[in-house]
């Protein structure tokens, strides 16, 4: 998902078009039109052209073309899929489910969280997390370690809350400090409360016919949401997901087959992506590398979910940066028929899918 901006540095950006001519031919493209527009970028601010992105050091190494097809017209006429609306709709939601729990079996849902290091988007995360279980009735916990603690500290921790009654979900904020063994932590956690869905135990079940995982991770489960709430039909239609990470890609190729959706993942070692994605109905993109599906990578009328949230270089802006998503979104957005905004497309509904996850193990430990 997003890459810090502590961890952040400056590259020469080398995957939208170049800003010479093939950038002064498309320049007619991106007008803006319409009110799916939320931002009054003109053509020669054009966000999918920033000279100087600021990206992970971990970037991945997709190549891509910068060829636009005829397909592409001038205005924009995708739907924007409303994440920050429809995470407020499950809070909402979560929140007057919670409230009748209280009020039925006395029982308030609890979810720890353990935070290790001192990234500030870690952090922000986690204190958005609280904030949301605050908000909808959620008891928090928190645990915020150092940088240079031990794995064995966390595990201690671990075990706590796996012992804790009052705990019904645990979650470890990634990523962790490298000296740290992934692993070993996210296995620590008792699979009843993996919130996270991240236990390979809860993947394994997600990825077979017939077996139920206890938790789906957060963000896929949060496109899918996304997709079922806009009516999406994903049965039968062909879904390609850009990106193959333990946290986002693989478990939503999973989610999506097992919706009945013929499923490809095009990742770093792919030759000509561009292909695959055009012929997909649904596109889910979670590869960390800004602007690099281009509009001439989609079908036209697929509907597509960007996961990317990618900070990149911004003077005009007062944080120095804004983000934007692995998808181009104003060449995009004339072809496709519904897209995810970044922000506000799917991180949003992260957070409102853990809150979900959390009820889900309330419940579950008091047959409610
Ligand atoms: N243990 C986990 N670690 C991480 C997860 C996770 O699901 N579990 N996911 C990400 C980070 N993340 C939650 O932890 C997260 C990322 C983004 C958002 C979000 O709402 N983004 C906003 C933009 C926020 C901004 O302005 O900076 C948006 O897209 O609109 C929420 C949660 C990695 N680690």
């Amino acid at each position: 998902m997003a890459s810090s901006p502590v961890t952040m540095m400056k590259m020469k950006v080398n995957d939208c078009s170049p800003p010479s001519t093939t950038a002064a031919r498309l320049l007619p493209l991106f007008r803006r039109h319409q009110i799916h527009f939320r931002s009054s970028v003109g053509p020669l601010q054009n966000p999918c052209f920033p000279r100087t992105i600021i990206t992970h050091a971990s970037r991945s190494s997709f190549s891509s073309s910068s060829v636009i097809t005829a397909s592409m017209t001038t205005e924009a006429s995708a739907k924007v899929i409303d994440g920050k609306k429809i995470a407020k709709d499950v809070r909402d939601e979560i929140a007057a489910e919670i409230s009748l729990m209280k009020d039925s079996i006395s029982v308030v849902p609890g979810l720890a969280v353990i935070l290790v290091g001192d990234r500030k988007d870690s952090a922000t995360y986690v204190r958005n997390k609280k904030k949301a279980c605050e908000a909808v009735g959620i008891k928090s916990y928190e645990v915020c370690l150092r940088e240079d603690s031990t794995e064995e500290e966390v595990l201690k921790y671990i075990s706590g809350f796996n012992d804790d009654p009052m705990v019904h979900g645990i979650l470890v904020q990634l990523p962790l400090p490298s000296h740290m063994n992934e692993q070993n932590i996210l296995n620590a956690v008792r699979i009843e409360k993996d919130v996270d869905g991240f236990h390979p135990l809860n993947i394994g079940r997600l990825a077979m016919r017939g077996r139920e995982p206890l938790f789906v991770p957060c963000t896929p489960k949060g496109c899918i949401e996304l997709l079922h709430r806009y009516n999406v039909e994903i049965k039968g239609k062909r879904a390609v997901v850009v990106g193959r990470s333990n946290i986002v890609g693989m478990p939503a190729a999973l989610l999506l087959q097992r919706e009945d959706a013929t499923v490809s993942i095009v990742h770093s070692r792919t030759k000509k992506p561009e292909e695959i994605t055009r012929q997909a109905d649904i596109i889910i993109s979670a590869v960390g590398q800004p602007n690099m599906v281009r509009g001439s990578w989609i079908k036209p009328g697929a509907v597509i979910i960007d996961v990317g949230i990618n900070p990149v270089e911004d003077a005009t802006n007062p944080r120095g940066y804004r983000l934007v998503g692995d998808v181009c979104f104003e060449e995009a957005s004339k072809v496709a028929s519904a897209i995810t905004p970044v922000p506000g497309g799917v991180g949003p509904m992260t957070i409102a899918m853990l809150l979900s996850n959390t009820l889900l193990s309330a419940k579950r430990t008091y047959n409610y």
